[in-house]
């Protein structure tokens, strides 16, 4: 017989963590990026100006009848808290560890009126998470075991950040910069973009992978004219240009990018009914977070359905929670990395400080490690409050 859960507990922590753009002083990752908000010049200069780390980090322990606790972390913080404790545990406790299905579609279920996308997913993404991670624990077995096991060997890596340069002479295969300028800075504001992809090719070579991260802030129009004269200076790809419910945006953006120009969006797409409506816009990349989308219970699926359209599946960010999966699937090539150090400069955990034993790239490679669950733990020096019980 399995185990059953006993407990289920929801946790929140200020400062970095799982909201990585919860950062307090310079900091690349809020320097004058390119937003849906950059329509207005006051929230231009930084993302935390509009609130983009207003949820902070949320922590899901799930204990078994034995004591065993398996963990998850995700970007969701009170209000996943209050959804976790006061409305996700009654799927849980009682049951046995093992019924991630009917767990998962119970906690769907019976928050469409409610949820779908955003913050409930994030907080369902987290259960998931940390039911794998105690079934893990539980059978002594690395939650890529669970999966299937490792396709490869080791995931290979590229970087997210300010500085592809540097990203270069860590290893990394590609470097993905975030772009600075929305349509509403005018012309002037796109040289600038294109000032910065010329002087970053510059520095990398013309073999090195350089890609833009537009999270979210452009319009068709925009987006294909800055991917016209990004190619003269071998853009790779042009990410999550536009918002992610224009779907109809991204069909017609990737029949109008130049050849070979890869069009990539996702991560804040969640279950298998958003990937499927993304999917069938024709991008070449999904990106779904699964920390976001819906933990890995979902991921399997709409991996699954990518693999069937010929679609590469490479998760936003997630550091442990996407390893473990990349290494299990053949399309899922490669992984990124997000480089959390304030300048980019340097390669610290992408979740630090809140997680021990988190594995970074080592030049641009990592071993998945073999330890149960996901392999981490919290770092008890991280304060952390449990707002509410049940
Ligand atoms: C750099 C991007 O604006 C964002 O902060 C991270 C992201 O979208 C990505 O890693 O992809
Ligand atoms: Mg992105």
């Amino acid at each position: 017989m399995p185990r059953t859960i006993a407990q289920v507990r929801a946790y929140t922590v200020r400062g970095k963590g799982a909201d990585y753009h919860d950062q307090s002083g310079y900091h690349w990752i809020d320097d004058h990026i390119a937003t849906p908000m950059s329509v207005y010049p006051e929230y231009r200069q930084s993302r935390q100006s509009f609130g983009i780390n207003v949820l902070g980090t949320l922590v899901v322990e799930i204990e078994a009848d034995d004591g065993t606790v398996g963990f998850a972390v995700t970007t969701a913080g009170e209000i996943g808290a209050w959804i976790v404790e006061k409305h996700l545990a009654r799927f849980l406790e009682g049951r046995p560890v093992t019924d991630l299905e009917r767990i998962w579609d119970q906690m769907y279920r019976s928050t469409l009126y409610y949820g779908r996308r955003g913050v409930v997913l994030n907080a369902i993404s987290g259960v998931d998470l940390a039911l794998y991670d105690l079934l893990g624990r539980l059978r002594g077995e690395p939650v890529h075991a669970l999966l299937g096991g490792p396709v490869r060997d080791e995931l290979q890596f590229y970087a997210t950040g300010a500085r592809p340069d540097v990203a270069k002479e860590l290893g990394f295969i590609g470097g993905k910069m975030p772009l600075h300028h929305g349509p509403a800075e005018g012309e002037e504001g796109m040289r600038r973009n294109l000032d910065a992809l010329a002087d970053m090719r510059g520095r990398v070579g013309e073999d090195f992978w350089l890609m833009w991260d537009c999270w979210m802030s452009l319009d068709v129009d925009y987006a294909t004219r800055l991917a016209h004269r990004a190619a003269e200076h071998g853009l790779r790809w042009l990410e999550e240009a536009l918002i992610p419910d224009d779907y109809w945006g991204y069909a017609q953006l990737k029949r109008q990018v130049p050849p070979g120009m890869l069009v990539t969006t996702g991560e804040h797409e969640a279950t298998r009914w958003g990937f499927r409506q993304l999917l069938e816009t024709g991008v070449d990349i999904i990106q779904p977070d699964v920390n976001w989308c819906g933990g890995i219970t979902e991921l399997i699926k709409i991996s699954a359905m990518a693999d069937a359209h010929g679609t590469m599946v490479v998760p936003h960010g997630s550091s442990v929670y996407s390893y473990h999966f990349v290494v299990t699937r053949t399309n899922s090539p490669f992984a990124e990395f997000l480089m959390m150090h304030e300048t980019a400069e340097k390669i610290v955990p992408m979740f630090a400080p809140l997680l021990l034993g988190e594995p970074v790239p080592e030049n641009g490679r990592l071993r998945v490690p073999d330890t149960p669950g996901f392999g981490v733990e919290l770092n008890p020096d991280v304060e952390r409050s449990r707002p509410f019980t049940h």
